[in-house]
């Protein structure tokens, strides 16, 4: 029976827009539906993040990530999970060209995965294209600061507001994604006192990487956080170490097939009864 709990049992987009300066707002990555399931616990929103070009696929920035690829993970982490909000990162080149674009794109995304958002890069040059999409019935967060797609541009992964004279220009980027109509926007990559300002002068959900304890929520790559990469940026606090559990049950299993000791009596099949 499909009932109105039912439903409605995962986190809305207005839920998390309603927590600007409540309980702080649970978020990770997710690109797979076993690990979706264990995180859908805990976050309020799963980000399937264009970071898995880098920490599934190997690529050195997120700027070669296709569209199908998104797409895929995301129906993957939607069938995974129930309860929270699952937001998909727009792809390099999927949005920035027109509001048309961006909206068929899009779309695309919504209709192939079920998510319920999507995310895109950029504050003030995006405004007009977040408003393009939430009015025709799209969910926008926003991510400002250090956004990955530009590092060709950046010249790298470089933390944001060192330099004082830059922060007019992320809290009108704050600003103006707010007043387009994004219900959250990710803080990344810049100096604490800047993510606090951004975080007073909007009245969004900011969520912090890499920003401050006093943004409205926090997210990190879940294989950074559990330890699985081998480097991780500064602002990673390890809360597990699966790399080494990892090397460790290979290296046990390495040896025991070097020794036959597996399979072992319960591991095979035999013919009685
Ligand atoms: N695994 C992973 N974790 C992430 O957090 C992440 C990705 N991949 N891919 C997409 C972006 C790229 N990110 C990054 C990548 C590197 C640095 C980095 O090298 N930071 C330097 C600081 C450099 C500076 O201060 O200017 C560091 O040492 O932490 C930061 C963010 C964050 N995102
Ligand atoms: C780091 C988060 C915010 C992201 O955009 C990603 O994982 O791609
Ligand atoms: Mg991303």
């Amino acid at each position: 029976m499909s009932t109105q709990t039912e439903q409605i049992r995962r986190t809305t987009v207005p839920q998390i827009r309603a927590r600007k300066g409540g309980e702080p707002i649970v978020s990770l990555t997710s690109y797979h539906a076993h690990t979706a399931a264990i995180v859908d616990k805990y976050a309020d929103f799963i980000l399937v993040g264009d970071s898995l070009g880098m920490v599934m696929h190997g690529m050195e920035s997120t700027v070669g990530v296709p569209l199908d690829l998104m797409i895929m993970h995301g129906r993957a982490v939607v069938r995974g999970t129930k309860s929270a909000l699952i937001v998909v990162d727009m792809p390099f080149g999927t949005y920035e060209e027109s509001p048309n674009m961006a909206f068929r794109n899009a779309a695309k995304i919504m209709k192939e995965t079920q998510c319920q958002a999507v995310k895109l890069e950029g504050g003030a040059r995006m405004e007009e294209t977040i408003r393009f999409l939430v009015e025709r019935g799209i969910p926008v967060m926003a991510h400002i600061g250090l956004t990955p797609q530009s590092t060709n541009v950046m010249g790298g992964f470089k933390t944001q507001g060192r330099d004082r004279d830059t922060w007019d220009m992320h809290i009108a980027d704050a600003k103006a994604v707010t007043k387009a109509g994004a219900f959250a926007v990710v803080v990344e990559g810049v100096v604490e006192p800047l993510a606090d300002e951004i975080t007073e002068a909007v009245d969004i959900p900011t969520i912090g990487i890499g920003a401050s304890k006093k943004c409205d929520g926090q997210i990190l790559v879940l294989e950074d956080m559990l330890g699985l990469n081998p480097w991780v940026p500064k602002f990673v606090k390890k809360y597990g170490a699966l790399g080494p559990a990892i090397e460790q049950a290979v290296a046990d299993y390495a040896a025991d097939v070097q020794a036959r000791e597996f399979p072992g009596p319960e591991n095979v099949y035999n013919n009685k009864k």
